[in-house]
């Protein structure tokens, strides 16, 4: 092992995504067998004692890739000198909630954690936020932290994204290997669109190949954007293994590179592309690069996709009217 550790953050360490989360990065799927990383984990203190039984197994497990692992109630501890922040740590919703139902509940700890951030990360500093309403609490952290550069704040869509895949797949028999450009736009919430007009079938127009308009509206875009609740509803528990491998996905396209001829579907702060006001932010095609994320630009966008991103980015601006009312940015 040649590299040097590099430093992840991750909030709501003891929770259910975090349970997974974690053996993950340890275990190498998020910077490869040979770089070491360092874990640094925040929970609120009442959670402590179950964090540090989490890391007694980290600890069993003898990871060769875990440098070590630090776990404490404190922000401005905890994101000292972090590379990388993967904000978890929110309350989930429960059945017949909305994902917006959680703004209030947990906006205030993205403001915290914002700031904390602000003040002792590392400069080149990374941050994915999970916990919901993800968009809104990444704009939270990110309106928190005026001195960390506003492209360095994502919310994960790549879930809904990996979803879309496999609901394609499952529906054309295609592999999933097979399938590439897929896009969610908007919200990670009830209003995304996942849009498969873009998307290729080894090649192919996946719409094209689909041929079934019907399909697409009555049932791949439901199923997709509500696909949460229908896991919540059969387990009882809102996603989480899923949920981590979707985070890890993300984080590591993001800082190694998305896959040539390919996109990935990531909440970044609009640049006014594709018509989604400037600030808020929305899922785009990104490809990403050591890092860095760029919108795919010039995507014909018809009727049918057009209405929905706006619906999707109408929620979005009414969720960021609510938490600038309640004074959070
Ligand atoms: N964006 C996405 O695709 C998805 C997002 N989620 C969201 O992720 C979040 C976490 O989900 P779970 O792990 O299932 O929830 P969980 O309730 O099992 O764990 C959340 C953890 O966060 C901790 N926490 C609360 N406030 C904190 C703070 N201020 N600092 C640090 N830790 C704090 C709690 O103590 C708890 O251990 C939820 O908001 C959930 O809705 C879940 C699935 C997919
Ligand atoms: O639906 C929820 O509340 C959890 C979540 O974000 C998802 O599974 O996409």
């Amino acid at each position: 092992m040649s590299t040097s550790p590099v430093k992840v953050a991750v909030t709501g360490a003891a929770g259910q995504i975090g349970y997974s989360l974690l053996f993950r990065l340890a275990s190498g799927s998020l910077l490869g067998p040979d770089t070491p990383i360092q874990l640094r984990l925040l929970e609120i203190t009442p959670a402590l004692k179950a964090l540090e039984g989490v890391v007694m197994e980290l600890d069993d497990c003898a990871f060769p890739t875990l440098d070590s692992v630090e776990i404490g109630d404190d922000p401005n501890h905890i994101f000292d000198g972090a590379n990388l922040a993967l904000l978890v740590g929110a309350r989930p919703r429960t059945k017949g909630m909305e994902r917006g139902d959680l703004l209030e509940a947990n906006g205030a700890i993205f403001t915290a954690q914002g700031k904390a951030l602000n003040e002792v990360a590392a400069d080149d500093i990374r941050i994915g936020v999970t916990g919901n309403p993800a968009n809104t609490n990444a704009l939270i952290a990110m309106k928190n932290a005026p001195n960390i550069p506003a492209d360095r704040f994502t919310a994960l869509t790549r879930l809904d994204h990996n979803r879309a895949i496999s609901q394609l797949a499952a529906k054309t028999g295609a592999k999933v290997s097979d399938i590439s450009k897929m896009t969610i736009w908007g919200n990670h919430s009830a209003t995304q669109y996942p849009d498969i007009f873009h998307a290729e079938i080894a090649g192919r127009n996946a719409a094209e190949v689909v041929g079934d308009q019907a399909w697409i509206e009555n049932d791949f875009i439901p199923t997709v954007a509500k696909r949460g609740a229908a896991i919540i509803e059969a387990r009882g528990a809102s996603s989480a293994a899923s949920a981590a491998s979707a985070t890890i996905d993300a984080a590591r396209d993001w800082l190694q590179g998305s896959a040539e001829g390919d996109w990935v579907s990531m909440a970044v702060a609009s640049d006014g592309s594709y018509g989604v006001p400037e600030g808020l932010i929305s899922s785009f095609p990104v490809t990403t690069k050591n890092g860095d994320w760029e919108i795919v630009q010039g995507l014909e966008i018809d009727e049918f996709s057009r209405a929905r991103i706006d619906a999707s980015v109408a929620e979005l601006a009414e969720e960021r009217d609510a938490v600038s009312q309640l004074g959070l940015i």
